[in-house]
């Protein structure tokens, strides 16, 4: 772990459930590689990780089983390690790739600028090789061709038990991708005649299908039209996918019946998790056990990324955990983030403010920060023309909780990591203006798969009658008083109080209680559960209106301001309310600030550490 990262607090835990094959599974990791710095949970890094998988290949070797790796995408944006480098991802992808990988993808956040693709292709595909697969993506090559990505499958065999995998790696049916690489949809890449080539291959003893797609309840159902096509040529081979994308825990049953050989995981986010998936019974190369063994075995973990939990999976101590390897990325991490003054402080948070943890609006909540405070006041200083104006920006835009203490470089990247600066049109009439926000609130979660570079029909769709998106963190939540838990039922992929089971009540720590498609005993670690509420999909501020525009006479016009992530939403808001605009009538508001430099701004300003005010 990093040297300034608390220690982890012992706990109860559950086994890892050790089989004939074994996977270790990362997703969403955006660039938390030095781990939590904060949160003694989650506190080991990515050396940690290096040496913890070191120890569960030795146990595979030693025991003759096998252990796999996987990662699908999201690495990039969200703490300052990756963030705050020019180029950013300076120092992250030299660390990331000292984990070796069997099978990895890409994400939607390493799509969304030409800069960060292109150094993706440069940096992470050629470390992986044939590991990063990209069976729906393609990539400008320099003389303008669209050329794979990667190879759009593996087919490998596992080292100790011969198991014939053959692999392919999807990205969700993405539209907000920059203009450098193209996203094939997954109903057109089932029909491509690689594809059903290799789903007709019957020396394979397991499809491993991994990609950065949610498991369920996303309106492509992506992973579910894989499942599809892979069984009606193929009726019985094991198939094991790995999600991402909606920083959740999850496993699922996919079929329908008497299916059992098709689950699936999902493994959180921010380097929280590390999703442990193991199968027994399965056929190999040189036996056939599918006569003998009706239906292979799944088992799930989601290990917490403490030094507790990776030292007692791998029966190891503090004094023989570390690998060579291992400690020196975390002493390269330690040194990147000095390099990059991730510790300077602009400020002290003088309590908790949370994203999910309290309810919004609340007192503790960081979008009523937001919305309260920060907004007003920085837009108020920067409000040259003294018009009234509506400031508006979505929740999306801001990925974490602000802690009580030193508010560093590392925290504006890990709170809002995004370029995106504010638009603005002038002189809107209020009427309209005023009401954006509610018709930005009434529909589903804004998801930039259906945004950016899309067409305004999308958005009036999404305006209309959208389908429920993916479960996913922010719907994790509960209107509910935390008193009464017992009152609400929840599905599979989300969190609830996970009720009894342990023994020894105190030792036990707030986290995690995930319940999935095979019960409420997934979580390494017994915690209490921690209440989690919904937030709206935008939050807004009103800016320099007089007192009698409060009291009486609205002003007739605004200014409108936004975060340059929703324009598209907010142009066709603003149609169905009775008023058109083009992106011809919008410009750069603040000077081309963005939410981070809002952020870091305000608190600079706001927030003085104890020893400054003394
Ligand atoms: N410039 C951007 C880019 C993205 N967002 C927000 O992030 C969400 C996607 O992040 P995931 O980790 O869920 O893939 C997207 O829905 C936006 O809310 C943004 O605000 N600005």
């Amino acid at each position: 772990k990093q040297p300034s990262a608390p220690s982890a607090v012992e706990a109860p835990l559950r086994e890892l459930p050790w089989g004939q094959l074994n996977f270790l599974h990362t997703t969403d990791t955006h660039g938390w590689h030095g781990g939590h710095l904060q949160e003694p949970q989650y506190s080991a890094d990515w050396g940690d990780y290096i040496s913890f998988a070191s120890h569960l290949r030795r146990r595979a070797d030693k025991d003759g089983s096998d252990l796999l790796l996987i990662d699908t995408g999201d690495r990039v944006e969200g703490n300052g390690l990756y963030d705050a480098s020019d180029p950013k991802g300076n120092y992250t992808s030299d660390i990331f790739t000292q984990q070796s990988m069997d099978v990895i993808t890409v994400g939607n956040h390493e799509l969304y600028k030409n800069t960060t693709s292109s150094h993706e292709y440069a940096k992470l595909v050629p470390a992986y090789k044939d590991s990063y697969i990209a069976s729906n993506l393609n990539i400008t090559s320099k003389n303008g061709d669209s050329i794979p990505f990667g190879p759009r499958y593996r087919k490998f065999t596992t080292r100790n038990q011969g198991i014939r995998v053959l692999a392919m790696g999807f990205i969700y049916n993405f539209r907000g991708n920059a203009n450098n690489t193209q996203v094939q949809k997954v109903q057109d890449t089932i029909k491509e005649p690689w594809f059903q080539d290799a789903i007709r291959n019957r020396d394979v003893d397991l499809f491993l299908i991994a990609g950065h797609v949610a498991l369920r309840n996303t309106s492509e159902a992506e992973y579910d039209k894989i499942y599809d096509a892979i069984r009606l040529e193929n009726w019985d081979t094991p198939i094991a996918f790995f999600g991402g994308h909606t920083h959740i825990r999850d496993f699922k049953r996919f079929g329908r019946g008497t299916e059992k050989k098709a689950y699936g995981i999902e493994s959180g986010r921010y380097l929280e998790t590390y999703g442990f998936m193991s199968i027994s019974g399965l056929s190999t190369k040189s036996k056939d056990v599918s006569t003998t063994v009706a239906s292979p075995k799944f088992e799930r973990l989601y290990i917490d990324n403490n030094l507790y939990s990776l030292h007692c999976h791998s029966n190891t101590s503090s004094s023989n955990f570390d690998t060579e390897l291992g400690k020196n990325v975390s002493a390269s991490i330690a040194t990147a983030r000095k390099t990059l003054a991730l510790d300077r402080p602009f400020g002290c948070a003088p309590q908790d403010y949370w994203l999910y943890r309290s309810p919004y609006p609340s007192n503790h909540s960081v979008l009523s920060l937001l919305e309260e405070h920060v907004i007003p006041d920085t837009f108020t200083d920067k409000n040259s023309s003294h018009n009234p104006a509506i400031v508006l920006t979505n929740t999306g835009a801001v990925r974490f909780d602000v802690f009580k203490g030193p508010f560093t470089k590392d925290t504006t990247y890990i709170v809002c990591p995004f370029t995106s600066t504010f638009r603005m049109i002038k002189n809107v009439p209020y009427d309209a203006a005023s009401r954006v926000m509610k018709a930005l609130n009434s529909g589903g979660p804004i998801l930039l798969g259906d945004e950016a570079g899309d067409t305004e029909a999308t958005y009036e769709d999404w305006l209309g009658l959208r389908p429920p998106g993916p479960v996913r963190e922010s719907d994790l939540t509960a209107d509910h008083a935390e008193d009464d838990l017992s009152s609400f039922t929840r599905g599979a992929g989300e969190q609830r109080p996970l009720r009894s089971s342990n023994k020894d009540k105190s030792r036990i720590t707030p986290g995690y209680t995930t319940t999935d498609d095979f019960g409420d005993d997934g979580d390494d670690t017994i915690h209490e559960p921690i209440p989690l509420y919904k937030v709206p999909n935008i939050i807004g501020a009103e800016i320099g209106f007089s007192s009698d525009d409060k009291a009486k006479d609205l002003p007739k016009n605004v200014d409108l301001v936004f975060n340059e992530y929703i324009q598209g939403f907010t142009l066709a808001a603003l149609k169905q309310l009775g008023v058109s605009y083009g992106l011809e009538n919008t410009r750069q508001a603040l000077d081309g600030m963005t939410m981070t430099d809002v952020i870091s701004g305000w608190v600079e300003k706001n927030w003085k550490c104890e020893k400054d005010v003394a």
